[in-house]
């Protein structure tokens, strides 16, 4: 039997995860399911954002279904005890450095998209970030300059293998996929994305079969409203990769539409939405839980070996909202657990 760890987090964490459960448990599979607080939730249980406790569950567990952390009542606390401390930590904890985040078109749902039809249609894209490293995990602080100033600093770096590793990745993707793979960097001003695209560049060459391209990342944030059907498979860097798949959730027409995976080298994952705790719509059964409950599929694709499950929940997700119901956020007047509902109705 697989255990899941369901770390449900803070604001509508908790809403979107339970749909998510009620969806695997419906399937009949052999799984078993233990909570445990994290983010904000945790800290005001016991004191720190991943608890001990929290990061056992995670490291016994086959698979993890992550909902949101963030709590604007934490913004003031040393850094090292915030909420998102705690997804950042398990990241790095469980070395899940290869984050994928799939952005497809729903059929139907155009509409709700913010770049015109014809334009939307045609997207169906994975953004490979890495996730272990960059700015993220560099050397940060506060420090007073030669004039007194106050200045912060967070510092930029990638070694080699670090982008090898995730290089490979894009690569591997990219082969199951249409075997395009676009790098995004911003090697015209950093040395990180210098060695970055050099290091993409050596990896090509045990992927003959795969077409690589290059892009700045403000290009990349132009080309990906201007013709997002242009992307096969992107890699690109932490940050980048957060901005542009916040930015690529718009292009389908939510950010509660874009599920995902954070992977190790041995296809351990966590699974979460890529958005977060969304504090100015928690505790109003609002959420959209159909990122949620997409990262349940790509949980039992990735970790569980059930790819014809992952299959018939997305089945679901996309015959749910074909039959027109929608949240809020895709202008529709359905709360969180009628969603829920319309996929378990589907399933
Ligand atoms: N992996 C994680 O746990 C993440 C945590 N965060 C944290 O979440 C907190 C809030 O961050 P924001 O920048 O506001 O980003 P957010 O993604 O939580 O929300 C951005 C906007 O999208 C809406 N939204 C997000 N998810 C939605 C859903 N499922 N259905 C309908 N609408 C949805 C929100 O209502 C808000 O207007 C912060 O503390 C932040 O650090 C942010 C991103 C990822
Ligand atoms: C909350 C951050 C640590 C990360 C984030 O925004 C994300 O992973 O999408
Ligand atoms: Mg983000």
């Amino acid at each position: 039997m697989a255990l899941i760890a369901i770390l449900p987090g803070d604001g509508i964490g908790p809403e979107v995860t339970t749909e998510a459960r009620r969806v695997l448990e419906r399937l009949g599979l052999d799984l078993s399911f233990e909570e445990a607080p994290v983010g904000g939730a945790a800290y005001h249980a016991a004191g720190h954002p991943l608890p001990p406790a929290t990061l056992d569950l995670a490291r016994r567990a086959d698979a993890i279904l992550f909902g949101a952390v963030g709590d604007p009542t934490c913004d003031s606390l040393d850094r090292h005890l915030r909420p998102e401390q705690a997804i950042l930590g398990l990241r790095k904890a469980l070395t899940l450095f290869a984050n994928l985040r799939p952005a497809k078109m729903f059929a139907g749902m155009e509409d709700a998209s913010a770049l015109r039809p014809e334009v939307a249609r045609a997207i169906d894209l994975v953004i490979v970030r890495e996730l272990n490293g960059d700015v993220y995990f560099g050397e940060k602080g506060m420090r007073t300059t030669a004039d007194g100033l106050r200045q912060g600093y967070d510092v930029m770096s990638y070694d080699e293998a670090e982008v090898r590793r995730i290089a490979v990745a894009g690569f591997e993707a990219a082969r199951r996929r249409r075997g395009k793979l676009c790098s995004i960097d911003k090697a015209n001003v950093l040395e990180t994305s210098q060695l970055w695209r050099d290091v993409v560049i050596e990896t090509a060459a045990d992927y003959a079969d795969v077409t690589l391209t290059h892009m700045y990342v403000d290009n990349a944030a132009m080309q990906l409203v201007r013709d997002p059907g242009q992307f096969d498979v992107i890699v690109t860097g932490n940050l980048f990769g957060d901005i542009l798949s916040d930015q690529a959730s718009m292009c389908v027409g939510s950010i509660g539409l874009l599920p995902s995976a954070a992977l190790d080298v041995a296809g351990k994952g966590l699974y979460e939405p890529i958005h977060g705790s969304a504090p100015d719509i928690a505790g109003q059964g609002k959420a959209n839980p159909c990122a949620a409950i997409l990262s349940a599929a790509m949980m039992l694709r990735h970790s569980l070996g059930e790819p014809a499950a992952a299959d018939r929940i997305e089945a679901a997700v996309a015959a749910a909202l074909a039959s027109g119901k929608r949240t809020a956020d895709l202008g529709g007047t359905c709360s969180t657990r009628e969603m829920g509902d319309a996929v378990l109705a589907a399933l």
